[in-house]
């Protein structure tokens, strides 16, 4: 099975001179969920913008269902969505127009697209806001139009950026019974965050990182084992970090 998301050995960031990354390593089958976490500054958005091919390998590849960003640009694009942490909309769309847009740009078919932007505006509870322009809705209403847009698409590997910051209760609910959804349908998914207990209960995977390198890799499980067993993945993070930092290797 080709993987939805395969990094070898990147090495990358802002200057050829000082990377960010350093041989990171890891892959995303499909209908997995990874969760990628790391202290502030660990590397996690750099590893994303490399993703999304906002920047390219010093050395090492990314490939997105199989493809290198050089290979099909549009292909590669049109293969991943991306939630980041800020919403970020069209402020003289309305939430049913950034539907349809994202609907069209990704080459949903019309009638496919309505079904589902119905579907998602109920899960969401967003039925009575599908008119309203950016400007009139909450924070958490926006980010919830940021992950209507994505999981519309559903596309082979879904990044998402601190997906729990800013929702209520029923809409976090909503969202992992999404996420649930796309996973089983055998959308990839990538999870950046730094709420561990929430990916401890349903990442398939976890990728752990600390000053642009791997740590510590494998499903949560695995993750505690190779912390020395420790009993929750907070204490797990903890302890791979003070490892990382004194150079040592545990477990
Ligand atoms: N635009 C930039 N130019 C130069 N260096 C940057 C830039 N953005 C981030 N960095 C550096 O890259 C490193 C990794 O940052 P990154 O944003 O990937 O961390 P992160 O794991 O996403 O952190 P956070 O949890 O705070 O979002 C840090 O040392 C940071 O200072």
């Amino acid at each position: 099975m080709i993987p939805a998301l395969d990094i070898r050995g990147l090495t990358g960031g802002y200057s050829q001179r000082k990377p960010v990354l350093h041989e990171v390593t890891f892959s995303v089958r499909p209908g997995e969920m990874t969760g990628l976490i790391g202290l502030n500054g660990a590397g996690k958005s750099t590893t994303i913008k490399h993703i999304l091919g906002l920047m390219l390998p010093h050395a090492g590849e990314v490939r997105v269902a199989g493809l290198r960003l050089d290979e099909d640009r549009d292909k590669y694009r049109a293969s991943c969505a991306y939630v980041p942490e800020q919403p970020s909309l069209f402020p003289n769309m309305t939430v049913a127009e950034h539907l349809r847009w994202t609907a069209m740009a990704y080459g949903v078919e019309q009638a496919e697209a309505e079904r589902r932007s119905a579907k998602l505006a109920g899960i969401f509870r967003m039925d009575k806001a599908m008119n309203n322009l950016p400007d009139t809705l909450s924070k958490g209403m926006k980010q919830k139009v940021m992950l209507m847009n994505a999981l519309l698409v559903s596309p082979p590997l879904l990044i998402i950026d601190e997906p729990f910051l800013g929702l209520d209760p029923l809409a976090t609910r909503a969202l992992i019974g999404a996420l649930e959804d796309a996973r089983e349908q055998g959308c990839a998914i990538l999870l950046s965050s730094h709420i561990l207990p929430a990916l401890e209960r349903r990442a398939n995977q976890l990728i752990v990182m600390h000053q642009g390198r791997l740590v510590a890799s494998g499903t949560p499980d695995e993750v505690k084992a190779a912390a020395g067993g420790q009993p929750t993945l907070d204490d797990a993070f903890e302890a791979l970090v003070a490892a990382a930092e004194e150079g040592a290797s545990i477990g």
